[in-house]
């Protein structure tokens, strides 16, 4: 019974991750631009610890532009209408998604410059 919750939890999840997918065109750049620096990764040959850096800092920009997507839909699902908290709340959740990719490049040109000069 509880493998079956397990996997119930799973098939949940991967199906928001495809509407995410299929609404949300940040999120595909963002998954492109994940593909893209994983190839230059395996083709300057990345140590463990870089990979390491560099997933956590991939994983984490991916993640917040899943759960900016909930919020955007939790949104529009509470109001209809224009509201400053809608607002700040959308506005928030975007803004934590630019951080972490802000953070992200600059941790990628950290891992990647030494390989490159
Ligand atoms: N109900 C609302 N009340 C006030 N401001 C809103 C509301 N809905 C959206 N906004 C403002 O409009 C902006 C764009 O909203 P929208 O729902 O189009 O999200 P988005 O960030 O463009 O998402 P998407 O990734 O779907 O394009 C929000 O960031 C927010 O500033």
């Amino acid at each position: 019974m509880r493998g079956k919750r397990e996997r119930d939890r799973f098939a949940w999840a991967w199906a928001g991750m495809k509407a995410a997918v299929k609404e949300e065109a940040h999120l595909r750049f963002h998954l492109a631009a994940a593909v893209v620096v994983f190839a230059a990764g395996w083709v300057v040959g990345l140590s463990r610890w870089e990979w390491i850096v560099l997933l956590m800092a991939v994983g984490t920009v991916i993640a917040l532009e899943l759960v900016n997507t909930a919020i955007e839909r939790a949104v529009d699902l509470a109001t209809g209408e224009f509201h400053p908290l809608a607002k700040a709340a959308k506005d928030i959740a975007a803004a934590a998604v630019l951080a972490a990719a802000g953070f992200a490049v600059v941790i990628g040109i950290l891992l990647f410059w030494p390989h490159l000069r």
